[in-house]
């Protein structure tokens, strides 16, 4: 930390952004294993929250690693990083009044742990999506997981590197075993009921 930096303060608050917006702002975090299905029930929670008049925002570790962090590798250091600057940019969003979805493999609890504490406690939700690794191999949608096997990939997640599963998510979505459009409704569900609308 630079002793010599200040931090500045607006005008206007994030519970006055909220109030605007009529909803809370809180990060809902999809941690699982690659095809395990975080991307599809982003856009699908983000669909039918937007139909509900909620502002909100994806920030999907694909997407991020082909601009801000396209510096970044798999290494556990890396993926540290990669961890570290997507739950900054997800506070800034939550300051801005967004609810925001970060899709990320995030296969470390350390690194997940520490995205938290930046976080008021009821703002950061984990979502643990589960799904077996067989299942995972099997749907393989963008053909990774075959060339991990060849040794085409090294350090991936579940063939060469490890995940590390939520102990304590706030949700745990079985998406071997569960439809889409159930789970949505479930992520609906928690966050009406832990006080999205109230403002
Ligand atoms: N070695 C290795 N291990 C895991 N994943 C790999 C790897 N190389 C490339 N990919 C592709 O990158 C996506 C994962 O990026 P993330 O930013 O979510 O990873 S992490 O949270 O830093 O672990 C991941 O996306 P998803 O399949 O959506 O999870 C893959 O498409
Ligand atoms: N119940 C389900 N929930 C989520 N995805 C599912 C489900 N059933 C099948 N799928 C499929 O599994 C794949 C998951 O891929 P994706 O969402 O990109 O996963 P991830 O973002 O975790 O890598 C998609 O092809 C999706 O259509």
């Amino acid at each position: 930390m630079n002793k010599n930096i200040t931090k500045h303060y607006g005008l206007i608050s994030k519970e006055d952004r909220q109030r605007k917006n009529g909803h809370k702002s809180k990060i809902v975090w999809f941690t699982g294993l690659s095809g395990s299905g975080k991307s599809t029930l982003a856009v699908h929670l983000e669909r039918e929250l937007f139909a509900r008049g909620v502002n909100t925002y994806i920030l999907d570790g694909d997407n991020m690693r082909l601009g801000l962090n396209k510096d970044l590798k798999f290494s556990k250091e890396d993926r540290k990083e990669n961890i570290r600057r997507l739950s900054e940019v997800g506070k800034l969003f939550v300051d801005a009044g967004i609810v925001v979805l970060v899709s990320a493999i995030s296969p470390f609890k350390k690194d997940r742990d520490e995205a938290r504490k930046i976080f008021k406690t009821d703002e950061f939700i984990e979502v643990y999506v589960k799904c077996s690794l067989h299942e995972c191999e099997r749907r393989d949608p963008k053909g990774l997981y075959k060339k991990a096997r060849a040794g085409l990939i090294k350090d991936f997640t579940g063939i060469s590197s490890p995940y590390e599963p939520p102990e304590y998510p706030d949700l745990i979505l079985e998406t071997d075993k569960e439809s889409i459009k159930n789970m949505v409704t479930r992520l609906i569900d928690y966050l009406v009921d832990n006080g999205l609308f109230e403002v």
